[in-house]
């Protein structure tokens, strides 16, 4: 038993050290990257739960979009519901420290100057949307790195919902990705707009920004 408990660890992390190498080297050549399997089956249930535990909670609340006097919700541009990841929920906790590894490892690959990280619960319902955006306009945002990660099992191509990739100019799709559960898309904020196209099922996802500003300093509570 000590044996197999040893061979497992051993796996897992070799697992998670290869997407890290995979995940750096894929942003270095081309500026994004999916991952398949990402978590595992159990890690994703686990995440999923707690999302619907709080959502069942009544949690969430409205996206809201833009900063400050500007800071506003707007239907027109998404439409959809968040909550800010809590650590003291074991699995985002989980989530969390390995988005943090993620960090530690990005920085020494290519020297991203990763420092803080923030991560909510997404949830789309039927008819929901997220119109083509920019996570970090025109390089005045510390968001360099977006990661999302999705908790939908079994999604379909006609369930829609898929995130749209541009390039820089935001007028030539470079990729479209399913949110099927487990799969993390990556890529750097600042070079790729994108879009969440129209669900026709609940979606939820957990989008991260990596970012290079002083953890000590706390975010605004409403900042997104
Ligand atoms: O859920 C996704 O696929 C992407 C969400 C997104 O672009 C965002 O929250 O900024
Ligand atoms: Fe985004």
């Amino acid at each position: 038993m000590r044996m197999r408990a040893c061979a497992d660890v051993w796996t897992d992390s070799a697992i998670e050290a290869a997407q890290r190498a995979l995940i750096a080297e894929q942003l270095a050549t081309q500026g994004y990257c999916v991952i398949p399997n990402y978590l595992d089956l159990a890690a994703q249930q686990a995440l999923l739960a707690e999302a619907l535990a709080a959502q069942a909670g009544g949690l969430f609340r409205p996206g809201a979009v833009g900063h400050g006097q500007n800071r506003q919700v707007e239907s027109e541009i998404r439409s959809m519901q968040l909550l800010w990841l809590d650590a003291q929920f074991p699995a985002q906790a989980a989530y969390l420290a390995r988005m943090g590894l993620l960090m530690t490892d990005l920085n020494r690959r290519l020297f991203l100057g990763l420092r803080s990280c923030e991560a909510f619960f997404a949830l789309y319902e039927p008819g929901d949307f997220y119109r083509r955006h920019c996570d970090n306009f025109l390089d005045a945002s510390p968001r360099k790195v977006t990661a999302v990660l999705y908790l939908n099992a079994d999604w379909q191509a006609d369930d829609g919902g898929e995130l749209s990739l541009f390039d820089g100019d935001g007028a030539t799709p470079i990729a479209r990705i399913l949110p099927q559960a487990g799969t993390l898309a990556c890529f750097l904020s600042r070079d790729f707009p994108h879009e969440v196209c129209v669900t026709n099922r609940q979606r939820i996802a957990i989008p991260t920004w990596l970012r290079n500003d002083d953890p000590t300093i706390p975010l605004p509570p409403d900042v997104l």
